[in-house]
């Protein structure tokens, strides 16, 4: 694959996260599952630690059983303390709560709310920072192998700033309260609340904000926003009757040395977490598909319309970008963010309705960006998309489980990954962002080299 220079502008000349599911801290990630035979939650036992998995946990065995452990890394003899499963299932879930020979690549957590049974929003405060980009190439990889059959050469997981501490970036928070009105985050796979001081992933407006010094009375949760156009950070309560207070809408912005735009969005709409993502991905987005004056380019889950307007500037007026999303504010925020664009359309509406309904109409694609939610866009919109015959997609994707799905459609189909890079856009979680870039090929031609990042 070749060599890219970053960042790149959109319009090819060169220059210079509702939200993404990505681990929210705190956010409600429970789902009980119901024990088969015995329960054994709480046995102990020692075990020898394999490989990590998706999901940021590692795989052991005890008594023929799998069983995922989180607060551990592989090669590591813990002691595990089962925390879900019965004698009836086939895995069980542990946390190590004791390390008998720690992995060379274990460090303090810096957070000390982090460990078993505490804070569930990071899983890897007990690991280097450069080794937890190396399980999440491992992860890739294995993904991508396991799923679609695509062997990758050298991927590496990118910093996607120069800072190396990897606290710090979270733009987007959503605290959990207890029943007393006091804010913490709630721990792993449960409704229960770590009351904190303190969340070191978020930026430190997020913290300034106040909102870990106040009660919150008959709230259930509390958002803070720190958005990029505004001093700042915003704060929505979430009521325990499900309503929120009202939502300002925030200014994020994106630049180049000399491309910068601003974006309307809903305080607790969609847009990256990572302060340093949107622009990273835009400028490889528009590197990697490099399109043309003329051109005619989707932008599907177009959100408030990153994408659309870096397409928009790259294939002018004598081209043509569509822009799909399903959600109603986000479709008002594109249609404004978009206004001075007379060649954007923005249309309202799930992205196969809307494929299908625009092929009757004689759509024409010749670059796609496809960055669906967590679950991927799956075979209907891959089948969709390869009808259309676009020449090249980009598709940025923050779960590598589902990227793998939907790329073995698109390799069956004759659309090959052609170069893939990979960010570490959730630094301390086991989360990550690939941006994948498929094109028409022949499966045959040899394997894919993703090194040169
Ligand atoms: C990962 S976000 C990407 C947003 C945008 N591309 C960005 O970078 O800010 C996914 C978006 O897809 C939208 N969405 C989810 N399912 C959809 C569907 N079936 N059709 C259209 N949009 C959908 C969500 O509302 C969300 O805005």
């Amino acid at each position: 694959m070749a060599e890219r220079e970053r960042p790149g502008r959109p319009g090819g000349q060169r220059a210079g996260g509702r939200r993404g599911g990505q681990g929210r801290p705190g956010g409600r990630a429970t789902r009980e599952r119901q024990v088969k035979g015995e329960p054994l939650v709480g046995q102990e036992a020692e075990v020898i630690v394999g490989n990590v998995a998706h999901g940021g946990f590692c795989v052991a065995r005890l008594d023929g059983r799998v069983v995922f452990v989180r607060h551990t890394l592989p090669g590591e003899r813990v002691r595990i303390r089962v925390t879900e499963g019965g004698t009836g299932d086939r895995f069980l879930r542990a946390d190590a709560v004791e390390v008998l020979e720690p992995s060379e690549h274990r460090v303090t957590p810096p957070c000390r709310w982090a460990g078993p049974g505490r804070c569930g929003g990071c899983d890897w405060q007990h690991v280097a920072l450069d080794h937890q980009r190396e399980l999440k190439a491992q992860v890739i990889a294995e993904q991508l192998d396991r799923l679609a059959g695509i062997e990758l050469e050298g991927l590496r997981v990118l910093p996607l700033t120069e800072d190396e501490t990897g606290l710090d970036w979270r733009t987007r928070v959503e605290f959990a309260v207890d029943a007393s009105g006091r804010p913490g985050l709630r721990r792993h796979r449960s409704h229960e609340i770590e009351p904190v001081d303190d969340c070191l992933i978020a930026t430190r407006p997020v913290i300034g904000s106040g909102v870990l010094a106040t009660t919150w009375e008959g709230c259930e949760g509390i958002d803070v926003i720190n958005a990029s156009g505004l001093e700042e950070a915003v704060q929505i309560p979430i009521h325990r009757d499900g309503t929120t207070g009202s939502d300002p809408g925030v200014l994020e912005t994106v630049g180049f040395e000399d491309w910068a735009h601003a974006f309307e969005v809903s305080a607790r709409g969609f847009w990256q977490v990572h302060p340093a993502a949107a622009t990273t991905f835009l400028g490889d987005v528009v590197e990697m598909l490099n399109p043309q004056e003329g051109e005619h380019a989707l932008d599907l889950y177009c959100g408030v319309g990153l994408f659309a307007a870096g397409l928009a500037d790259a294939v002018g007026e004598s081209g043509h970008v569509l822009a799909v999303e399903a959600d109603a504010a986000a479709v008002d925020h594109a249609l404004d963010n978009l206004e001075e664009h007379p060649h954007v359309e923005v249309r309202q509406g799930r992205v196969d309705h809307v494929l299908a309904q625009a092929a009757r109409g004689g759509l024409r694609a010749d670059v796609v960006v496809l960055d669906p939610p967590r679950s991927g866009a799956g075979r209907q919109v891959v089948e969709q998309l390869a009808q259309l015959g676009p020449r090249a997609i980009a598709y940025v994707a923050c779960d590598p489980s589902a990227l793998a799905r939907d790329l073995a459609v698109a390799e069956e189909l004759g659309y090959l990954l052609t170069d893939l890079v990979a960010y570490d856009a959730f630094p301390m979680t086991q989360h990550v962002e690939c941006i994948a870039l498929l094109e028409p090929g022949d499966p045959e031609d040899g394997t894919r080299d993703a090194g040169d990042r």
